[in-house]
């Protein structure tokens, strides 16, 4: 990973902005504190409601290769893989780690996506967040809890890759033109790996019917 540390302001936590073009990456190792870490791992693991969804591929109905629990204010539905979410009421794990999110990055998130990597069989396709509701330039808040994974991501007209390793209490800001340029995955590892919880806080738009 090539990257640049900023420490402008002594108020804020460390973060190294990755070297990348058309986008806007912060990466923020050791955001919590190793306590506040496990602890979190553990209550996601228990509180939250985790399902095994399924997705459309090619018209087939085929079973996402990780658990997901999608979280939020009530209007915040959202589409994800042509998957229509309602949201689950916020729980004690989730709400606290949102503020520290809001803090950090100084924008408001009313929602969250929580993905479960049970081993390294567990994986997510190479995509982008840029479905309308989260409008034009969002801002991604993508916190990683537990077994480190190899974070992904490729320019969509370049090719060109980038990567980092997110660790156990890290935070990964995707913001300004980031979704319009690149995709990004984690890819499955023959490596013997535990469990891994990422949650991404969003900003959902609430859908407008059109009336
Ligand atoms: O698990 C991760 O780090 C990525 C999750 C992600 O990209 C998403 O939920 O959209
Ligand atoms: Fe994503």
């Amino acid at each position: 990973m090539q990257a640049d540390f900023f420490d402008d302001d002594p108020h804020q936590p460390l973060f190294l902005q990755l070297a990348m073009t058309d986008g806007d990456v912060r990466y923020y190792p050791n955001w919590l504190t190793l306590t506040d870490a496990e602890r979190y791992l553990q209550d996601c693991q228990k509180a939250l409601t985790w399902s095994q969804d399924y997705i459309k591929i090619y018209g087939r109905d085929v079973k996402i290769p990780r658990l997901q629990s999608w979280i939020g204010d009530p209007e915040a539905q959202y589409t994800y893989s042509q998957l229509l979410m309602t949201p689950l009421p916020w729980q004690a794990p989730v709400t606290e780690i949102r503020h520290l999110c809001e803090t950090t990055t100084g924008v408001k998130f009313n929602s969250v996506l929580a993905n479960w990597y049970r081993d390294g069989q567990d994986s997510m396709g190479m995509h982008s967040d840029d479905e309308p509701e989260l409008g034009p330039q969002p801002t991604i808040a993508s916190v990683t809890l537990g077994e480190p994974r190899k974070f992904i991501f490729k320019h969509k007209k370049t090719q060109e890759k980038v990567e980092v390793v997110l660790e156990h209490g890290s935070l990964l800001v995707m913001q300004g033109d980031t979704q319009q340029f690149w995709q990004h995955g984690i890819n499955k590892t023959k490596k013997p790996i535990g469990d891994r919880i990422n949650l991404t806080f969003r900003w959902v738009y609430p859908l407008t019917t059109g009336k």
